[in-house]
């Protein structure tokens, strides 16, 4: 799936900028990237508060603590379809590790890279070597450069270990729909698009050929072996969304929509009615949350978190993570699942958010912790806390910064403790973010126990990653309407009662305060590290409410089917009121989604008829089988015109688009492009103006009958991924073996090019590239730099340098010119002197800059 014709897309290079982003995180400098072992990896209110909380034993915090502060190993994993990911995954440890194994640096062994064994297929790898060895050292240097090009064509992803977790819990089958809330800069929506994809080229390929097209993956492959499935990557931040439509694209996965929205108040998404008259709306199988957080549990990558650390950032967005999960629940399917992430250790952020949601739901009966013990069977964890204190810092206006931390057990202790102190020093300030919900839930039977023990706590020490949670929550039960308010409220609520039931059960702790004997003032002083402030503070300022938040309201459900919603009142997201019918009057159903609240920049999906002319054409240059859908295709521009780019997207994704493009969804991203428009006027291809694009090829191939070349000799894939328009005369000799007798029959315009995989020739998997046939020379329609990673790829070469016969001979005409107007002291017209020449001269201009139309920046638009 990734790769089209091998030849995929280049990443965005955008710099992530942590775990929060959001709001206001476009600035600043990125410091990850930055050296900085001179940062000092010490805060004493941080490792007070872990050493203290509870969270592991003495001894085996030391090894955690140790852990965190070391640097963290680099990680990347195998993609796309599993046969795909093994085959490389093959070339990479036949030829790099073996290299590395036997080398010594400086007098010592090097250690290579090693699978994760976490994770099934030795799919997943992790290597401790320093960046400075991997720079200087030959064996390591020449892996890196494997590892840098096959990112780029996107069969390998660099993604943090614990960031890999997350999606396994899901259990994603082909068929399924799937929303990731939080979704930028897009590595597990990767994963999860990989997952809802699944091994669809060879179910299509079968369904193409008549044959069975169940392979056993599970799912409904009803539309001739594609994935029904649906992918919605979500995230409210501008430039972030930017940065995951750039992850995604590379996918050229069809059934994928990206939107900007706030997760918190994620409008419901309308489906077509079945009668005409009663709404139906979206309902989710699988919703990642993987939400914005304090991030601790990246230290090892983020000065940040040593330098600025501060109990405020969890208690901070604690609200805002709960808004979150609460809504994914209210969206997923009864019998569905959910799985809340985070990469912090905070129980405030973790234990405490799952259990006031499952509260705010209406408890177990509603919506329940999955134990997934049995999942990810290698993978060494420990259970989620059932109890935890919650720390605060406090200080007087005027005391020159002096801060005092405190440390509660119970909500009750900490009413307490505020109490006191307003009678004692009212002017000590304390957060404005704590709440009954941060502590540990009080439940009034065992049954009502919220099993918070089921919750998955990893640790750095653990299997040497950064920190991360995971909840893996499944929905058994509609949530009615009654139960659908302000979580945080509906979780206090319940906490009271809880508490006037037990207050006099002597297992409940006595509410109590720890003063924590920390240097508090340091650990959020200003000064320590100057570089690293900025990041953080736009961290806690995202904190903060927008006023857009207060004033947007959220379709929910009324009540609830398996699959969709019938009736859509609306309640706030944010809410101070739990009836739907009042907040109706405050709120105008018109209101809700109005397209000019909605986007600034507003993206154009506009589907082509089903009889459009430009489609029929194209397809019968191509001779595309009559199953292959023809009302699929989208262009992006305001009158629906075929002008420059056709995309496909899958059946289920124009639905969505289509229902709800006037609805003030902000969808920013959908459809991989499958036709770009050749322009250049050469006088034989005006009946064959379109080409096969890299991204879209392999969903068409398939259906081809006409315009296929086959490729059986390494040595002609050699030559035409090496040379750029070599030359192919009409008829007699020619140096392209058995690909260049196939288009000497064949007309001027765009071709398939098939190589089947074959071991005994060393070709790794099966590729479809796009080829154009010009008058008088062929050309892969493939990028210098991908050219280059399939030479190091497929054979090995790293060194060696594209050949580009237009450019060379223009280049070689330009001299002459140059020379001979030297000699006779006037210009000259130059050489180039048939008009085929003058064509590829500027067809090669157009195909070197040009071959990944959607490179450019801009969100797709057709301009
Ligand atoms: C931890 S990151 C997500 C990482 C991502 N899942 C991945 O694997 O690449 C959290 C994301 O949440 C986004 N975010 C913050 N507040 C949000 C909100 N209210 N709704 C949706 N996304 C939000 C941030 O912009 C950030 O990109």
């Amino acid at each position: 799936m990734a790769r089209g014709g091998q030849g995929g897309r280049k990443p965005f290079r955008g710099k992530g900028r942590g775990r929060g982003g959001g709001k206001g995180s476009g600035g600043g400098r990125d410091t990850r990237t930055e050296p900085w072992s001179d940062i000092a990896r010490k805060n004493e209110l941080f490792e007070s508060y872990y050493r203290m909380g509870g969270f592991l034993e003495e001894a085996e915090f030391e090894e955690m603590w140790t852990a965190l502060k070391a640097d963290l190993p680099n990680s990347f994993r195998f993609t796309g379809t599993k046969s795909d990911a093994l085959a490389v995954r093959e070339i990479f440890k036949q030829r790099y590790i073996p290299a590395i194994a036997s080398k010594k640096f400086e007098g010592k062994p090097v250690p290579p890279p090693e699978p994760v064994h976490a994770f099934p297929d030795e799919l997943v790898w992790h290597m401790k070597t320093h960046k400075k060895i991997i720079r200087r050292y030959p064996p390591f240097a020449d892996f890196q450069k494997f590892l840098v090009a096959e990112a780029a064509s996107g069969n390998i992803s660099r993604q943090e270990v614990v960031s890999m977790i997350p999606p396994h819990f899901l259990d994603v089958k082909p068929g399924m729909v799937v929303l990731d809330m939080c979704a930028a800069p897009g590595s597990k929506s990767a994963q999860l698009a990989e997952m809802i994809h699944g091994d669809e080229e060879e179910r299509v390929r079968r369904a193409a050929n008549g044959e069975s097209v169940d392979l056993g993956e599970g799912g409904d492959y009803s539309d001739d072996g594609r994935s029904t499935g649906l992918l919605i990557a979500n995230d409210t931040d501008y430039k972030r969304a930017g940065m995951l439509v750039h992850q995604v694209k590379r996918l050229n996965f069809p059934n994928l929509i990206v939107t900007q929205h706030d997760a918190s108040i994620f409008p419901s998404i309308e489906l077509p009615s079945n009668d005409g008259q009663r709404k139906q709306y979206l309902k989710y199988d699988r919703i990642l949350a993987d939400v914005p957080c304090s991030g601790d549990g990246t230290a090892r990558k983020n000065p940040n978190v040593w330098a600025k650390w501060t109990p405020k950032d969890g208690l901070g967005l604690h609200n805002l993570q709960l808004r979150i999960l609460f809504r994914g629940l209210q969206m997923l399917k009864k019998g569905g699942r959910m799985v809340y992430s985070t990469c912090s250790m905070n129980p405030v952020e973790n234990e405490a958010v799952v259990a006031a949601a499952i509260e705010a739901c209406g408890g177990n009966s509603k919506v329940q912790l999955v134990d997934c013990s049995d999942l990810l069977p290698n993978l060494k964890r420990k259970p989620g806390l059932n109890t935890w204190k919650v720390l605060d810092t406090s200080s007087i206006p005027g005391s020159e910064g002096e801060k005092t931390a405190h440390m509660f057990t119970s909500w009750e202790a900490y009413q307490k403790a505020r109490s006191k102190y307003e009678v004692e020093e009212p002017e000590r300030q304390f957060s404005t973010k704590i709440t009954a919900g941060c502590f540990p839930p009080l439940p009034k039977s065992e049954e009502e126990r919220i099993p918070l023990e089921r919750c998955i706590r990893v640790y750095p020490h653990l299997q040497d990653t950064g920190g991360f949670f995971i909840a893996i929550i499944e929905k058994l039960d509609d949530i009615k309407i009654a139960q659908i308010q302000n979580p945080e409220n509906a979780a206090k609520a319940h906490r009271t009662q809880a508490k006037a039931q037990t207050t006099t059960d002597a297992s409940i702790p006595t509410p109590e305060e720890n003063v924590i004997n920390a240097d508090a003032t340091k650990a959020e002083g200003e000064t320590a590290v100057p570089d690293v402030a900025a990041p953080l503070k736009r961290k806690l300022e995202e904190v903060e409410e927008p006023a857009s938040l207060k004033k947007v309201k959220t379709d929910e459900p009324a009540a609830e089917n398996t699959s969709t919603q019938t009736e859509e009142p609306v309640v706030a997201a944010n809410g101070s009121t739990t009836n739907g019918t009042s907040l109706q009057a405050t709120a105008p159903k018109d209101a809700r989604l109005k397209p000019e609240n909605q986007s600034n920049n507003k993206e154009y999906f506009e589907y082509l008829a089903n009889d459009d002319s430009t489609i029929a054409s194209i397809m019968n240059f191509f001779g595309i089988s009559d199953r292959f859908p023809r009302d699929r295709f989208m262009v992006k521009n305001k009158e629906g015109l075929s002008l420059n780019k056709i995309y496909y997207t899958s059946a289920f994704a124009k639905t969505i688009i289509s229902q709800n493009k006037d609805r003030g969804m902000k969808f920013i991203h959908c459809g991989v492009v499958m036709f770009v428009a050749h322009k250049i006027k050469d006088k034989d291809n005006s009946h064959a103006p379109w080409r096969l694009q890299n991204e879209g090829i392999r969903i068409l191939e398939p259906w081809a009958s006409k315009r296929i070349v086959k490729c059986d000799k390494k040595s002609t894939l050699h030559q035409l991924v090496l040379e750029m328009f070599p030359k192919l005369p009409k008829e007699g000799a020619h140096g392209l073996g058995e690909v260049g007798d196939q288009l000497q029959k064949m007309d001027v315009g765009c071709c398939f090019v098939r190589v089947e995989k074959d071991d005994e020739q060393g070709i790794p998997f099966r590729m479809v590239l796009p080829l154009w046939r010009h008058p008088g020379s062929a050309n892969l329609m493939v990028d210098k730099d991908d050219r280059k990673a399939m030479l190091l790829r497929l054979f090995n070469e790293k060194d060696t340098e594209i050949i580009n016969h237009v450019a060379d001979k223009a280049k070689a005409a330009a001299q002459k010119a140059k020379d001979e107007d030297e000699a006779v002291g006037e210009k000259g017209e130059g050489d180039v002197s048939d008009g085929e020449q003058a064509d590829e001269a500027e067809i090669a201009k157009e195909e070197e800059g040009g071959v990944n139309v959607d490179d450019d920046v801009d969100m797709d638009g057709d301009a």
